[in-house]
């Protein structure tokens, strides 16, 4: 596996690449654990080469997140890609991703309002931004992302509709399922910011979404679940939570009683400084 870190070496890389088949591209932020690697694995289903990238990238950081925190591995990162079969790995840093004068930002509209839009304001702009430039960058066939990020998803679906970006193969933004841990938490680089209590804690985060499913699935009053969650999770050791929602699954609308249509869960929690996120399916009443 070659890593290139500039744009120049990566076009001439990416054409020979394609001389030989299709591109699948996983664009990530590093720090690479088991759902990064499953995201390689159904690239390769999905395309002949696999093209991965790793950016830190600082726009879609607000100003007193973790951006000089978040973890950097990029050996141990290369050898996870490199076992998985990837062909090229794109590491730009940032005066190569953002050179002097850079003044363009994306803004998505609607599904990047709410949810993790309303409590870390630009950091789908950032997201917007920073994709549709690797989109272009690599030019790949088909791209994936992880279910875990569910409102990133929407947000990239909807950019890449909204600008025609061009991708040869149908079914072209695919999306993961989460990858867990055995105690159900959804896999993150950020996990491991947590001490060994709240690791602990963390747990209770899908297990009490689940119940909460169960609750909702079950005809039980929707605000009052979701307000039961939050005490749950509060109970559990959470800090704050900054939303516990219930939306349809595609255009991210909350919902305040039971759905429809097939519906998403959706929890942002601080647990000590560590913000956690999950979502899950949500069945919709047959109306
Ligand atoms: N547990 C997971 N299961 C499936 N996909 C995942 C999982 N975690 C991350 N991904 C996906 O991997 C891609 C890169 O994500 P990123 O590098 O930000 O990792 P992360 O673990 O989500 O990190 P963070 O802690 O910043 O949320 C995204 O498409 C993301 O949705
Ligand atoms: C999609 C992404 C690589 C853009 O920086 C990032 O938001 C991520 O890793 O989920
Ligand atoms: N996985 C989403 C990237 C972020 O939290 O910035």
């Amino acid at each position: 596996m070659e890593t290139v870190s500039d744009l120049q070496t990566l076009r001439e890389t990416v054409d020979e690449l394609r001389q030989s088949g299709t591109i699948a591209m996983v664009p990530t932020m590093g720090a690479l654990h088991e759902g990064h690697l499953t995201l390689v694995r159904e690239a390769k289903r999905h395309a002949d080469h696999v093209v991965a990238s790793i950016f830190v990238n600082p726009t879609q950081f607000g100003p007193n997140e973790d951006l000089d925190a978040y973890p950097r591995q990029l050996a141990e990162d290369q050898a996870k890609l490199e076992s998985e079969g990837t062909a090229l790995l794109w590491a730009p840093d940032v005066a190569a991703m953002y050179p002097a004068g850079f003044a363009t930002s994306i803004s998505v509209s609607g599904v990047s309002e709410g949810l993790c839009g309303a409590s870390r304001p630009g950091h789908f702009d950032g997201v917007a931004t920073v994709v549709c430039k690797l989109f272009n960058q690599v030019r790949p066939d088909v791209a994936l992302f992880g279910e875990k990020d569910w409102q990133q998803l929407a947000v990239i679906r909807r950019m890449a509709r909204d600008l025609d970006l061009a991708f040869p193969l149908a079914g072209n933004i695919i999306g993961v399922p989460t990858v867990r841990e055995a105690d159900g938490l959804a896999m993150s680089s950020r996990n491991a910011y947590l001490s060994p209590e709240e690791r602990a804690s963390a747990a209770r985060l899908s297990q009490t979404m689940r119940e909460a499913i169960e609750r909702i699935e079950a005809g039980k009053d929707v605000p009052a679940t979701l307000g039961w969650l939050q005490s749950e999770l509060v109970s559990a050791g959470f800090a704050s939570i900054d939303y516990a929602t219930l939306a349809d699954a595609d255009s991210l609308t909350p919902l305040l009683s039971a759905p429809t249509a097939p519906a998403r869960l959706l929890v942002a929690a601080r647990i000590g400084t560590t913000r956690l996120i999950d979502n899950m399916h949500v069945e919709g009443e047959a109306a």
